[in-house]
């Protein structure tokens, strides 16, 4: 008797949308019914590990670099494949979400790399998932050319020749996608994201002279790296394209991930093109792992902690002489500041701030950094051209002078900076601000001229829970209590509803904003991430 077929992929709950057949093709969902079903499980696997690491924190209080991977670490002779000719010159990195508009606005930015965004800064509405891949196909096509109906401006696509080079970032781990099920289980928004993404563009990214580029974000350990790696093998295998043509930046982002940054490109190293130091979801992983590691752990208002800080400096510096030594890319994470086409103090500030970012970190050895927005491209490029040259990176600056030890990347209490009142009233109001947007589909935004998105969101939420949580008195002599973060999170409601008008207010989703944000920073079952019980509550 032969086999039962395998159950298909099911489009669960979905309104139809316009030219969805084009991506949702029954090959491309095979395809990724097959990464479900043979990478789920140890994804379930993987995500019961990271419940067990992080009760082994919240018993010690400490980290240290793995003794079981020792030897990876003492092999000086691997190094990670070479870099495609499309990857070796990284200056600057343009990021962001993929609709229509920004596609164009990032691939013409003048960057070299548009990391194209379905992870933070994307709301994963199921048009923003569908819609998206859409946009990336057309762009490969050149078929992308539009004109804005509301502000009548028209948006085409340079040259191929300078166009920004796609590292294309799926959701982590954690996500599931409900829209897509196999036997009634959500496949993971990563097998999802990567797979049409994948499926679509592999070989027709390769015809253009590029390939399959991918942001890996959110990693915890060398294991998830592995599971990736398995993902490429058998993806690459099953299109029929040649081993090692696809190349993974995995975001060092959590603080596990940076005492496992050796095994981590050991694992992915035939498809390992470097690492980056995500600096927003890093703070928001030390504030999640110690989070009940009392007072030492207590972090300072989120713009306090700059990339300086002694620990953050640890962090950077061992990520650029980890990737060197190796043969990898190292890239530089996100200043938030934002800039203003229409107010010139706010542009100013803007500069100054990520100038003096960039330059810290082409003098310190990274390959290349971020930008949120293509005014700053100018910026970074300035900063990163001084440096390299005519060179495409600084990889042979092995940076050999950098020691860190493992306590170095948990001093947190290095710091002298302490939370603040105004600190608590911030982070009820980006918090407000940012989820309300969010639940609307929307994944980055500017809010007070700083760049948000689910990292930056993330560390808000997981400040107040700490501050509580920890007893924190502020300079004013008010305590920490869920009392006063709902007091003030009812004034920031007032306050919203004032400034933009009731029409709006009601148009908005801000109570739901509020609720939700109280619930994720008060519940004393700390959630792993807004955006689970967020996903819950949005629509589409
Ligand atoms: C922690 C992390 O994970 S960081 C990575 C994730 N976060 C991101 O990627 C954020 C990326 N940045 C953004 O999304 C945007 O810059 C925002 C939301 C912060 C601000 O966007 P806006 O309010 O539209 O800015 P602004 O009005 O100044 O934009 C001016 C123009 O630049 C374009 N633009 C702004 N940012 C980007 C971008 N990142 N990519 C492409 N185009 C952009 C806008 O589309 C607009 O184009 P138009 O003149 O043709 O209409
Ligand atoms: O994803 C990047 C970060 O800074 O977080």
């Amino acid at each position: 008797m032969s086999a039962p077929a395998p159950s298909p992929l099911a489009i669960v709950d979905a309104e139809p949308l316009p030219r969805q057949e084009e991506v949702l093709t029954e090959p491309a969902l095979a395809f990724v019914a097959e990464l479900h079903r043979r990478f789920t499980p140890r994804r379930d696997e993987l995500l019961a590990r990271r419940a067990e690491r992080r009760a082994e924190i919240a018993r010690t209080s400490s980290l240290d670099f793995l003794p079981e991977t020792a030897a990876i670490r003492a092999d000086d002779s691997w190094r990670v494949a070479p870099c495609p000719p499309a990857l070796q010159d990284r200056r600057v990195e343009i990021t962001g979400p993929t609709d229509r508009k920004m596609t164009i606005n990032a691939l013409n930015s003048g960057a070299r790399v548009w990391l194209a965004d379905f992870e933070d800064a994307s709301a994963p509405t199921w048009e923003n998932v569908v819609l998206g891949q859409v946009n990336l196909s057309d762009a490969y096509t050149r078929n992308i050319d539009f004109t804005d109906e509301r502000s009548g401006k028209s948006y085409a696509l340079k040259d191929a020749d300078e166009l920004a080079t796609v590292v294309m970032r799926p959701r982590g781990w954690h996500l599931n996608e409900r829209h897509l099920q196999v036997d009634g289980v959500p496949v993971p928004g990563a097998l999802v994201d990567f797979g049409l993404y994948f499926f679509h563009n592999a070989q027709r990214l390769l015809d253009l002279g590029k390939g399959p580029y991918f942001y890996l974000p959110k990693t915890e350990s060398h294991l998830e790296a592995r599971l990736w790696n398995d993902v490429f093998v058998f993806a690459q295998d099953y299109i029929g394209i040649p081993q090692g043509t696809v190349r993974a930046t995995v975001l060092i982002e959590t603080i596990t991930a940076a005492y496992e940054m050796e095994e981590i490109l050991y694992e992915l190293r035939d498809h390992a093109s470097g690492l980056n130091a995500g600096r927003w979801d890093y703070l928001f992983s030390i504030v999640k792992n110690f989070r009940d590691g009392g007072a030492k752990f207590v972090l300072p208002d989120r713009n306090a902690v700059t990339m300086t800080a002694p620990f953050m400096r640890a962090y950077t510096e061992l990520l650029v002489r980890t990737c060197h030594k190796r043969g990898a890319h190292a890239i530089g994470g996100m200043a938030a500041f934002i800039p203003s086409r229409r107010d010139a103090e706010v542009n100013k500030v803007a500069f100054e701030k990520v100038r003096a970012d960039k330059d810290r970190e082409a003098g310190d050895g990274f390959d290349g950094s971020w930008v949120a927005h293509p005014d700053l491209v100018p910026i970074a490029m300035e900063s990163f051209d001084k440096v390299l040259g005519d060179r495409p990176n600084q990889k042979d600056r092995l940076r050999e002078d950098v020691h860190v030890e493992a306590a170095d990347l948990i001093a947190i209490d290095s710091l002298e900076a302490r939370p603040t009142y105004p600190g608590l009233i911030n982070a009820v109001q980006v918090g407000i601000r940012y989820i309300e947007a969010w639940l609307r589909g929307l994944g980055a935004v500017a809010i007070f001229n700083l760049m948000e998105d689910a990292a930056t969101a993330e560390i808000s939420r997981s400040q107040i829970w700490q501050w509580i949580n920890a007893g924190v008195e502020f300079e004013n002599g008010e305590h920490a209590t869920p009392e006063l973060a709902r007091k003030v999170a009812a004034e920031e409601l007032a306050n919203i509803r004032a400034e933009i008008g009731e029409e709006a207010f009601a148009a908005g989703h801000w109570q739901q904003a509020h609720d939700l944000l109280l619930e994720v920073s008060l519940d004393e079952d700390y959630a792993d991430f807004l955006t689970l019980p967020a996903y819950e509550q949005l629509k589409g």
